[in-house]
């Protein structure tokens, strides 16, 4: 099968000029692609994974793709899928992020490996140094008003207002393509649905600037679909915010987690937009979660392969570990590092001493609304120390001095988990 009829079948393509064309250039080329990212915060998300995916898929079918560091663009910010003006950052923010998205991105992408490795590139080697006269005559002159008005990104803020800074973003990123045309050879731009209108704009740039050569100028630009849920809520993000690739972030435990909470009718369409297991393979899980439902196979396949690809092998293993204790309530195993990430968004109350007696504890950390309530649940079995029961109506307080924190882990019933810190 050939790499864009495997994108569709994985629901991946949502936009793409001449898809003909493109599917012979794909056949009889090693094609050079790129896809562009902002530095716009400290963290890429896991609204970022489809794109970045998306150049490894093509790497693996031969082709030999850039990831492109917007250090330039970053700088002026992108009014594309916005309906307010961005605020700016300084130029050392930026550089900032630049290099952890950089990394990130190399953490997936495994930079220069292979014969047909991932390349980086930063566009402000080329944006930044760029004269202001430069600009205005050799790529304004390309660019019609009308044509810039009809564009989404900047139509769809005519009324709320747009800067003529965010305006004239869809020429720094023509620009990049150009460049990236001219010196690497790249002949395909990918990105989100939103990057249509800019992607688009990069190909007309490349075609006016060498009008007058006799050769057929092939350029292509493809985007991939806005992630969207069944229950119509938006992808990526949950009560505690956005879903980051950075480990301090979101903790490998939590973004498995995020993964294996995956709505049923979502875990096949994930597997297939984020993992790169086989189709076969994908309509094989799907019989099994037909077949017997609770055992979540498709789920936990998703979890597994989305921590191993964005985190490690560790990784994946801690969060197995603290998953599996958190479920069956058996926390002896873990260590310190474990619980901080397991009970990040567990209840927390801070004792006022080493020794308290449980009763009274229970009632302060509003574990137990009252004393008697209190003493009915330690008679009745359902308070728990770091995993063991304590049925014992007079126990005072042991602590428990794993490694340098401090701390209690109470669990009420079956589930219900309470830190305890000191
Ligand atoms: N504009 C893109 C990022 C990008 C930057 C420069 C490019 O050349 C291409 C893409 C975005 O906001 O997602």
């Amino acid at each position: 099968m050939n790499i864009l009829q495997d994108l569709e079948t994985r629901g991946l393509i949502n936009q793409v000029t001449d898809r003909d064309g493109l599917q012979k250039h794909l056949a009889e080329n090693e094609v050079t692609l790129y896809c562009g990212f902002d530095p716009t915060g400290d963290s890429l998300h896991i609204g970022h994974l489809v794109p970045i995916t998306m150049l490894k898929r093509f790497q693996k079918a031969g082709h030999r793709p850039i990831a492109l560091i917007g250090g330039g663009t970053g700088m002026i910010g992108d009014p594309s899928g916005r309906n307010t003006e961005r605020s700016l950052n300084e130029s050392d923010v930026v550089k900032g992020y630049s290099e952890k998205i950089k990394q990130q991105i190399a953490r997936i992408l495994d930079f220069d490996k292979g014969e047909n490795p991932v390349v980086a590139r930063n566009n402000h080697d080329w944006l930044a140094s760029m004269t202001v006269i430069d600009f205005l005559r050799d790529a304004g002159k390309h660019f019609g008003i009308n044509y810039m008005l009809a564009k989404e990104s900047v139509s769809a803020r005519i009324e709320q207002g747009i800067s003529y800074t965010e305006f004239s973003y869809m020429i720094l990123q023509s620009l990049d393509y150009m460049k990236l045309n001219e010196e690497e050879g790249c002949t395909l731009q990918i990105g989100g649905s939103d990057q249509w209108g800019n992607i688009t704009a990069g190909m007309e740039l490349i075609r006016r600037s060498r009008e007058n050569e006799n050769d057929e100028i092939n350029v292509f630009g493809l985007t991939v679909p806005l992630i969207t849920k069944a229950d119509g809520t938006k992808f990526g993000k949950t009560a505690g915010g956005a879903i980051w690739l950075d480990p301090e972030k979101t903790s490998p435990y939590e973004f498995y987690q995020f993964w294996l909470n995956t709505d049923d009718r979502d875990v096949i369409k994930f597997l297939r937009y984020f993992t790169f297991i086989s189709e076969e393979e994908i309509a094989s899980l799907e019989d099994e979660i037909n077949a017997q439902p609770e055992k979540r196979v498709a789920h936990k396949r998703l979890a597994e392969e989305m921590t191993l690809i964005v985190h490690s092998k560790e990784a994946l293993e801690q969060a197995q570990k603290i998953s599996a204790s958190l479920f069956s309530g058996d926390i002896k195993q873990l260590t310190a590092s474990d619980i901080k990430q397991g009970f990040k968004d567990v209840p927390t109350y801070k004792a006022e001493s080493k020794d308290m007696n449980l009763v009274d504890l229970l009632v302060a950390a509003k574990i137990s609304p009252s004393k008697r309530q209190a003493r009915e649940d330690i008679a009745n079995g359902a308070i728990y120390l770091n995993g063991e029961r304590q049925q014992d109506v007079q126990y005072d307080l042991q602590v428990d001095d794993r490694i340098e924190d401090t701390f209690t882990v109470i669990r009420r019933g079956k589930k219900k988990y309470f830190l305890i810190t000191f």
